[in-house]
């Protein structure tokens, strides 16, 4: 028997409304105690006085009661809208806690959904990546998601797998040399089609990550190009402190900023120079590492001053970025131009001002931003469910040398395991640690 659970659903902070979710068998009674109502209808939005458990009035609100099994959870669900703010809305969590309900764990409506079959894996995993996407590129995908088209890749590649299984189990009572060559060839083909498809997906998930979790840009450049005024420019305020002694900034400062309809992880880094300066390296150091983990790169140059040997080593950077999305700016666009623009052509630099003007930098982002989010290709959200179709990947790869070489035990060895890890995308694993684990990164009332 399932206890009941409850939670608050809604942000922790100044809100207008705020929303209390209950589910298991004890929910209505609860709601009837908290509500003194007894009638309570499923799916009426009932308007009603709330009391805790002294009988004092605690706020008038919504209660919605989601009979079983047509809930969210599957379960009773009972809602309690109240008003917003966090003491009302405690104020009741502490009353149906004192009647009987447990506090949930984080992510545990989803998981019982999820353990009543009302949602698969990737449903559950869409709905928790929804809540953080920083995208609405991230949203669009996650919804359809919701809709079930991870599902539906997972259930289309499965049966392919599962058909040159079947092929390969009835010729395994076939000598070698009597299987027929075209089946094999049909079979191969059909891996391929598959090896390739999922290495699209892949990709494609990788390259898009940062629409979920929000792209890293960093700025980069020698000492004193102006990284710091454009971090500031950006966010609109005066986060790094700006100074034209080189080598101000030692530190990375990353702040959140809304490109479009974007929200970035934008990072300033210390200007990398040649230093003798035990804090000014170590800051360099951070500087680097930043180039590895960003997504994109904003280089920046100082337009009003003649190109030097240190933006070389800025430029000889910039070819081993490898896959890394790269914007070239020079800065200082209001001062006279003493920089050999030139030099850069071949990046289609942009000329911008952290003091008057950047709005083609915003643009050149929105728009790189937004060819990224571009594209049909499912998505893979969460790490989870790479490592299960890149796994499923290698086994399929494993499983064509036995193929050819007509070992068909082997193969349908390797090709079950690939059925196995394709299956686990959306299809319930038999071990409780892996569901805790999961769920337990969802936010708390999901
Ligand atoms: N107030 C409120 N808003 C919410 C949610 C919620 O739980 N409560 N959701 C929470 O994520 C999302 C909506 N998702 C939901 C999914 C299924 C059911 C549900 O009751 N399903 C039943 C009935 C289906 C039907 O009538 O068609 C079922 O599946 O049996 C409710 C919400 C977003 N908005
Ligand atoms: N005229 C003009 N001056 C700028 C512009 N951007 C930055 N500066 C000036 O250039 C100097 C260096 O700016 P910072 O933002 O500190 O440069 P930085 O690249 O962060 O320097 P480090 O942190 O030392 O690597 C400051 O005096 C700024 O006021 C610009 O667009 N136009
Ligand atoms: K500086
Ligand atoms: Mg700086």
């Amino acid at each position: 028997m399932n206890e009941t659970i409850s939670a608050i659903a809604t942000a922790h902070g100044v809100s207008s409304i705020s929303i209390i979710r209950l589910s298991g068998s004890d929910a209505l009674s609860i709601a009837r105690r908290v509500s003194k109502l007894q009638n309570i209808i499923p799916r009426h939005a009932h308007l009603t006085s709330l009391y805790n458990a002294e009988d004092a009035l605690i706020d008038q609100a919504i209660m919605i009661y989601f009979a079983s099994p047509n809930s969210f959870t599957g379960e009773d669900i009972v809602e309690f809208q109240c008003h917003g703010g966090m003491i009302v809305a405690e104020e009741i969590l502490s009353t149906v806690l004192a009647y009987g309900a447990r506090l949930a764990e984080p992510g545990e409506f989803s998981k019982r959904a999820f353990l009543n079959g009302k949602i698969d894996l990737t449903e559950a995993e869409a709905i928790s990546k929804l809540i953080e996407a920083k995208s609405v590129d991230a949203a669009k995908i996650l919804a359809k998601q919701m809709k079930g088209e991870l599902k539906a890749f997972v259930d289309e590649s499965r049966d392919a797998l599962l058909r040159s299984l079947a092929y390969s189990e009835v010729m395994i009572d076939y000598a070698e040399e009597d299987i027929p060559d075209d089946i094999l060839e049909s079979i191969s083909s059909q891996l391929d089609g598959l090896i390739e498809q999922i290495t699209r997906i892949v990709d494609a998930s990788h390259r898009r990550r940062g629409l979920i979790e929000g792209f890293k840009v960093a700025i980069i450049g020698k000492p004193n190009v102006g990284k710091s005024s454009l971090l500031n420019a950006l966010l609109s305020y005066e986060r790094a402190i700006v100074s034209d002694i080189a080598g101000t900034t030692r530190d990375t400062i990353e702040e959140q900023v809304r490109i479009g309809s974007h929200i970035i992880r934008l990072v300033d880094t210390a200007g990398i120079r040649e230093s003798e300066d035990t804090i000014e390296k170590i800051g360099i150091e951070r500087s680097l590492s930043s180039v590895e983990d960003a997504d994109v790169i904003i280089a920046l140059f100082d337009s009003s001053r003649v190109f030097d040997h240190e933006d070389e080593k800025i430029v000889s950077m910039l070819d081993n970025l490898e896959d890394k999305h790269l914007i070239v700016a020079l800065n200082k666009s209001d001062l006279e131009k003493k920089f050999d623009t030139s030099i850069l052509s071949s990046y289609d630099p942009i000329e911008v001002s952290a003091k008057k003007g950047f709005v083609r930098l915003t643009e050149r982002m929105e728009t790189l931003f937004d060819s990224i989010g571009e594209g049909d290709e499912i998505m893979l959200v969460s790490a989870r469910q790479i490592e299960a179709v890149k796994y499923a990947k290698s086994a399929i790869e494993e499983a064509k040398f036995p193929l050819q070489s007509g070992e068909l035990e082997f193969f349908s060895y390797h090709l079950q395991e690939a059925v196995k890890a394709i299956s686990s995308i959306s299809k319930p694993y038999d071990s409780e640690e892996i569901l805790d684990k999961m769920f337990g990164e969802f936010c708390l009332g999901k």
